[in-house]
């Protein structure tokens, strides 16, 4: 049913599970002696952080920040609400940001910043997918799985005005579904 609005697949489910399984294996390794508390960025990263942190085989704390600057629109509105804070205090914390996209950078910069000013004793990003031609901001993720075109994706808990954070792979909607 959903399949009628996608124009291409660019990241097939199994290419996601696949790559999770990676960035699980190496996490696992890279925090095999710490206790992070890993913050995901709520709604998109959803999917994601289910699957990955089911990967990695080390102690984990989970909190979740919801932001929004995108609304129901394509374009980042610049402007980065806390719509939800964590309940969980990340002063001297090991942090791991798991995120669902890169794009122009402002809602993770804002978030390294914040969780600068609250003390975190270390602050490392994971995203499934960066889009480097977006960036606004000077912005690097640690953990990237995939780079994505200058193209509005969804699916895999990205949206578009809500709609399509349930399919299970990475595409770009046919013209005619977004309302300019
Ligand atoms: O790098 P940026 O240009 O800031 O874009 C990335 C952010 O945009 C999306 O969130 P959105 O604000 O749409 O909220 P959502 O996760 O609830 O869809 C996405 O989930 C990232 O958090
Ligand atoms: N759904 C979706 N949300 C985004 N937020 C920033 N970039 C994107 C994108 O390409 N797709």
């Amino acid at each position: 049913m959903l399949q009628k609005d996608i124009e291409e697949v660019l990241i097939t489910e199994a290419e996601i599970q696949e790559k999770v399984a990676e960035l699980g294996a190496v996490l696992t390794a890279d925090y095999q002696d710490k206790f992070p508390l890993a913050i995901g960025v709520l709604k998109g990263a959803l999917p994601f952080m289910s699957d990955l942190i089911k990967r990695v085989d080390a102690y984990i704390e989970l909190d979740f920040m919801d932001v929004s600057s995108y609304g129901n629109a394509t374009v980042s509105s610049g402007e980065v609400k806390i719509v939800k804070d964590l309940n969980t205090s990340v002063e001297g914390r090991d942090v791991l940001i798991i995120e669902d996209i890169i794009d122009s950078g402002k809602t993770l910069n804002y978030l390294v910043e914040l969780f600068k000013y609250r003390k975190a004793k270390s602050i490392k990003i994971v995203t499934l997918l960066d889009k480097p031609t977006g960036r606004k901001v000077d912005l690097k993720a640690d953990y990237v799985g995939f780079l994505v075109p200058d193209a509005f994706v969804v699916g895999y808990g990205l949206d578009y005005a809500e709609k399509y954070r349930n399919l299970p792979y990475i595409g770009v909607l046919k013209k005619e579904i977004y309302s300019f």
